[in-house]
């Protein structure tokens, strides 16, 4: 497939004052269902990524990101479906923050995301934040 098809995507790493992290499961139909996940949408024709990543926390969370510097660029080909996820890493938010789709989630510390199944692409965000 052509990298054109590549689905874009702005996820943020939320973490807190305790140094947790904000994670949620995915609904069971949507693509990846069941797994664990950082909050994020796909960037949107004429969006930045910063934009994205902004309105999709807000969207999904409740949050106003203050501040966020960018963590890492993944590519990822699953066998139905091309994503790049650019991570970024939310240092300063407002807002009661919870998940506003009816997903489960909670905060982890860094140590415990292993015990968390997420989507294959993860794995790098995961290593990266443990090697912090
Ligand atoms: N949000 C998010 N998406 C991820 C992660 N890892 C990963 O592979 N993805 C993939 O990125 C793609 C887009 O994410 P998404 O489903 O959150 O997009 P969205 O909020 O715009 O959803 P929508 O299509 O219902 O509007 C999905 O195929 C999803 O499986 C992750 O940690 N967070
Ligand atoms: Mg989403």
């Amino acid at each position: 497939m052509a990298s054109s098809n590549r689905v874009h995507v702005a996820v943020g790493v939320i973490e807190d004052d305790n140094g947790h992290i904000f994670i949620s499961c995915r609904h069971p139909h949507l693509h990846q269902g069941g797994k664990w996940e950082f909050p994020g949408g796909k960037v949107e024709a004429n969006e930045s990524v910063y934009e994205a990543l902004c309105r999709e926390l807000q969207e999904e969370c409740n949050l106003t990101v203050q501040q966020a510097c960018p963590l890492t660029v993944i590519t990822h080909d699953y066998s139905d479906k091309q994503v790049l996820l650019d991570v970024w890493m939310v240092t300063a938010f407002s807002g009661s923050v919870s998940q506003q789709e009816g997903q489960q989630w909670r905060w982890v510390p860094v140590y415990e995301l292993d015990a968390y199944p997420f989507p294959p692409a993860n794995q790098p965000i995961i290593e990266v934040l443990q090697r912090r």
